[in-house]
């Protein structure tokens, strides 16, 4: 791909991830700034992946092509309003930011972004994030190409045509990471109830979970429906534990989860 230089600025969890994958991708270090306020956050990108680190979001900017904007929504207003002397007009901005629309980013920086509106996730820790992308029409076809090809390098990703997809992305991949969190976490603690020590529950738990993921990556023309089907032996354990999940209507719930999600992306759109 491309190598242009990029400052992440506000580099806390969610820009680690895409730092650390992009790193692991062969990108080179050198090329990346990893901006935070606090110098020893700064300081761990220097020592963990050997990019460049420091606390000055303004000059970071200015010296980068592509800026990274990875604070959170409610610190966008004040970063921007504080980089009223960046020249954007050369510059790819992307924003991870949930719930803050390209003109109203555009709003808070006094003047029109070259910007995409990423919503990246976590596993681009480990080089399997996905991402859904969002670009207006302004944007020319080599930021849309370096875009994707930088979420690329850490997972898989898609476009979206309409901005308002980024919030149903926001469900489905976003937050999704921490449904699945919540969802081991709740398996390991029955399975110690059950009587394993912590590290085994865990291992249970989470070889289960890259075991079932991997089966659904591996079978593309196999529904979901018809693996989980396969687990299900008539009479048996599994269905004695899905009756549990259907008569406490986890479907319904999950739907009600995704779609607070959305909700919540949209009062933000508002808020911020
Ligand atoms: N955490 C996640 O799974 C995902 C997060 N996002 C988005 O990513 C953004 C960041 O989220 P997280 O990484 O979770 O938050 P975070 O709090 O871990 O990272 C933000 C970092 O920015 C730093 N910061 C704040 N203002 C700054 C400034 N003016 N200059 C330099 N550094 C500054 C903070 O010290 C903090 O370390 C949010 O807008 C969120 O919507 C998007 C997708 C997934
Ligand atoms: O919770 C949040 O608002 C951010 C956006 C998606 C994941 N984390």
């Amino acid at each position: 791909m491309e190598q242009r230089t990029i400052a992440f600025i506000g580099a806390g969890n969610m820009a680690r991830s895409i730092i650390a994958g992009l790193v692991e991708s062969g990108y080179p270090a050198d090329k990346i700034t990893a901006v935070n306020r606090t110098p020893e956050k700064s300081a761990a990108f220097r020592e963990t992946f050997g990019t460049n680190a420091n606390e000055d979001g303004i000059e970071s900017a200015k010296q980068a092509e592509v800026v990274v904007l990875g604070v959170k929504p409610q610190g966008m207003e004040e970063l921007l309003a504080s980089m009223q002397d960046v020249d954007w007009s050369n510059k790819l901005a992307i924003s991870v930011a949930a719930g803050i629309s390209v003109s109203r980013l555009s709003e808070m920086a006094g003047t029109p972004l070259n910007l995409v509106r990423v919503m990246p996730n976590t596993p681009s820790l480990v080089g399997e994030g996905m991402s859904g992308l969002y670009a207006p029409e302004s944007v020319s076809d080599a930021d849309r190409q370096f875009s994707g090809e930088l979420l690329s390098a850490v997972g898989k990703i898609c476009w979206v045509n309409e901005e308002s997809g980024i919030n149903g992305v926001i469900a489905a991949a976003g937050s999704a990471p921490a449904y699945f969190f919540l969802f081991m976490e709740a398996m390991q603690k029955e399975a110690e109830r059950q009587g394993f020590d912590k590290q085994t529950a865990r291992e249970l738990v989470q070889q289960a979970a890259l075991g079932a993921a991997k089966m659904v990556v591996a079978n593309p023309d196999i529904e979901l429906a018809t693996l989980r089907e396969q687990v299900t032996s008539k009479g048996g354990t599994t269905a004695e534990a899905l009756n549990v999940f259907n008569n406490k209507q986890l479907t319904e719930t999950v739907s009600e989860a995704m779609q607070a999600a959305v909700r919540r992306a949209e009062e933000m759109e508002s808020l911020f």
